[in-house]
């Protein structure tokens, strides 16, 4: 049986005195949609920033079965690890098509991009990606003429350009109105059905519902429940994790 794009086992993270991830196990495999859910400070994004290799971490992360824990991020973005980012990150003077492409320059500004959001190799077919998620008609604009909805897109998007095997969500559809986040969430089950892994971060569980095939549930940095979206919101640890919080599962 081949190995799970993704794997992590016994990852943590120490801020300080804070244990921001606890021993996690995680697996995502192709075609699959995994959720990371949980209630606010519980660890999301720190998993993200481990993964990807932008925090410290301890513990083992493999893609395919290849161990990527000791690379920089931007090995790792060549490895197949590519995340979209909480804020908004999209070049405002560029294009959608440029964006997308993100061919960058020489020196410090193309290591950023890679490290950032990675970069489309030669070859890359960069119109292809667009069409696959409904942008070509609007390669030719800026991100900020389009909807909110649009601009998400396109981030997704330009993560996928580039030999991207596991892509990393987080909170992707935050600012999405319900018509939005549906259409966003046929577009993610899109990705996998390419023979991607997809790791979505979202505190819309409507959506989770809708496109997880599992979900994880963090808590205090740790994994506190796992199984199908159905199980996991049933789950009474779950439920209490979430007590208090405006984000009922
Ligand atoms: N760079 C940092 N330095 C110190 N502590 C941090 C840092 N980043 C996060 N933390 C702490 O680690 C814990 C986990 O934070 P994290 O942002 O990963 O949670 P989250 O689940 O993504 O939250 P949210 O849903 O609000 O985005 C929190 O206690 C947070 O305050």
């Amino acid at each position: 049986m081949n190995p799970p794009l993704l794997a992590t086992e016994g990852l943590t993270v120490h801020y300080g005195g804070v244990r921001a991830n606890t021993d996690i196990d995680l697996h995502a495999g192709a075609g699959e949609v995994v959720g990371l859910i949980g209630p606010n400070g519980a660890g999301k994004t720190t998993f993200v920033d481990a993964v990807t290799g932008f925090t410290p971490s301890h513990g083992t992360v493999s893609v395919a079965g290849r161990r990527v824990d000791r690379l920089a991020p931007h090995q790792r973005r060549r490895a197949g690890l590519a995340r979209t980012w909480q804020a908004g990150e999209l070049f405002t003077d560029l294009t959608v098509r440029q964006n997308v492409a993100v061919a960058g320059g020489r020196g410090p500004l193309r290591n950023l991009c890679n490290d950032l959001i990675g970069r489309a190799e030669p070859g890359d077919d960069v119109d292809a990606v667009l069409e696959t998620f409904g942008l070509l008609p609007v390669a030719d604009r800026r991100p900020g003429k389009l909807s909110l909805g649009r601009q998400k897109i396109v981030g997704v998007a330009r993560a996928l350009a580039g030999a991207t095997r596991v892509i990393l969500l987080d909170e992707p559809a935050a600012g999405l109105d319900t018509d939005e986040s549906a259409e966003f969430g046929t577009h993610v089950r899109a990705v996998a059905e390419t023979g991607r892994a997809v790791l979505l971060i979202d505190h819309d569980m409507t959506l989770v519902a809708a496109i997880c095939d599992r979900v994880y549930v963090l808590d205090y940095g740790a994994v506190i429940a796992s199984g199908t979206p159905g199980e996991v919101l049933a789950d009474p640890a779950v439920r209490t994790a979430y007590l208090g919080s405006e984000l009922v599962p």
